[in-house]
């Protein structure tokens, strides 16, 4: 019953490039929506905070290590593979390379974006950060 299905807890990093560019990656084979495109994240694992694993799935994930982590907003989405709740930290400051480490592609994007499709989780922060980007933009 979906009432009771347990959340999937996920962090989730945007990365943001001094002239605002948003860094967006591609789901590896093998994982659900294999090829979609996504902010780069993964599950939290017991006993970690938002940011303890956000920390740890970029440097898995891209070999970035990330600094500040400004929890932002919490949003949900009922997959038929999981009810994930996403939590969304906006990133300003990393060091280290871009390494695809798992085979993803990745790419700096502003609005409009150019990459799709992206994941349907990752629909409603599209849609503030492009507000966000209005208000502040140019
Ligand atoms: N990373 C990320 N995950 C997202 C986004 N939007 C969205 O709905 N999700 C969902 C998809 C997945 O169900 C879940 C993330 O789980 P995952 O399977 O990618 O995490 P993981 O890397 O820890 O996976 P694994 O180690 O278990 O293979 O969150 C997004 O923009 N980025």
């Amino acid at each position: 019953m979906s009432d009771t299905r347990k959340h999937t807890e996920v962090a989730v990093g945007i990365l943001i490039r001094q002239d605002g560019a948003l860094l967006l990656s591609t789901r590896p084979e093998g994982k659900a929506y294999a090829g979609y495109w996504e902010f780069p994240g993964g599950k939290i694992e017991a006993g970690e905070t938002v940011t303890e694993a956000l920390r740890r799935e970029l440097i898995e994930e891209l070999g970035v290590t990330i600094g500040e982590a400004h929890e932002w907003k919490v949003t949900e989405h009922d997959y038929p593979h999981a009810l994930v709740r996403l939590h969304w930290c906006k990133v300003f400051d990393w060091s280290g390379g871009f390494e695809m480490r798992e085979g993803q592609q990745m790419a700096w994007q502003t609005f409009p974006l150019t990459v799709s499709p992206v994941l349907p989780g990752a629909y409603p922060v599209l849609d503030w950060l492009e507000a966000e980007l209005g208000v502040t933009g140019a």
